[in-house]
């Protein structure tokens, strides 16, 4: 853990797939040490440590030089790097921008694929609401590949656009969870930035993820519940689109006491044939 001031800023490593302290490394002396160290730190991380990390470890091959992990409660982030290629990037940005933006706050521009809603009144509207669009498709089908993602089914798209020269960024904020569901997925393009986490249960610490250009984030768990997210308008450089997907909460889905709002939002949501649902 870096201490800035009197914020403690983690880092999210992409390789651990884990909140790490980079700082270790010179505290270990020898290589009997640095293998005790491994195995302590392996057997802290345990079951809760993603594959990688434990692939890693079982191979005898050191994925980066993060010992240990940082002592908060942080998990439930994933990231996949290129998770398209720049072709499908540039494919993709055509096609977004076919269509119009709205002003959104803190100096974002948005494009809304879902149901108009009323959280406070809990309330939906489903009447503009025509489904994913098109472009889309091929993202929800390559999601479908990962096992972690296989019953991934999104039912909402916003698109999401910050501009440096227009100051954007999203303050701290958890997202809804009476209607969205667990998994927050996230594709972030033209540029790279990063996500910034914070918790009430941990004042003064700030994880920070990255997000390469290109990159798919999912956000579920304990950085989906217990921790605040938010891009700092520092994190923002030139133009970034982010592409954001979300599912339905248990209230919604088989058994819920909404279940067939569900089984009537999916069913629209995954025509893919959908138009922004608010547009200039
Ligand atoms: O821009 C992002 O990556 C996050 C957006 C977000 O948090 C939201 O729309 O709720
Ligand atoms: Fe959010």
């Amino acid at each position: 853990m870096q201490v800035t001031g009197t914020v403690s800023v983690c880092d999210f490593c992409l390789e651990c797939q884990r909140v790490c302290t980079t700082n270790l490394i010179p505290h270990v002396q020898n290589s009997t040490d640095y293998a005790i160290a491994r195995k302590e730190n392996y057997d802290s991380v345990g079951t809760n440590g993603c594959l990688e990390t434990r692939r890693n470890f079982e191979s005898g091959s050191a994925p980066c030089d993060h010992m240990y992990q940082a002592p908060v409660d942080f998990s439930g982030i994933f990231v996949i790097k290129n998770f398209v290629t720049g072709e499908e990037e540039r494919a993709l940005c055509d096609a977004i921008y076919g269509t119009g933006f709205v002003n959104s706050q803190s100096g974002r521009r948005k494009q809304d694929y879902g149901p108009k809603v009323n959280f406070k009144r809990k309330k939906l509207k489903f009447a503009a609401f025509t489904g994913l669009p098109s472009y889309s498709q091929f993202l929800y089908e390559r999601m479908k590949e990962q096992k972690r993602l296989a019953d991934f089914e999104p039912v909402e798209l916003c698109n999401l656009e910050y501009c440096s020269d227009r100051g954007a960024h999203i303050d701290p904020h958890f997202d809804d969870s009476w209607l969205w569901g667990e998994r927050l997925i996230t594709l972030n393009l033209l540029s790279s930035s990063t996500l910034t986490f914070t918790s009430d249960k941990h004042p003064g610490v700030e994880v920070r993820v990255p997000l390469p250009r290109r990159s798919l984030i999912v956000v579920q768990g304990a950085a989906r519940h217990q921790w605040k997210h938010s891009i700092s308008r520092d994190d923002i450089t030139g133009r970034r689109m982010a592409m954001t997907f979300r599912e339905l909460s248990n209230e919604f889905r088989l058994g819920g006491s909404r279940e067939r709002d569900g089984e009537e939002l999916l069913k629209l949501a995954l025509t893919f044939q959908g138009c922004a649902v608010e547009v200039p």
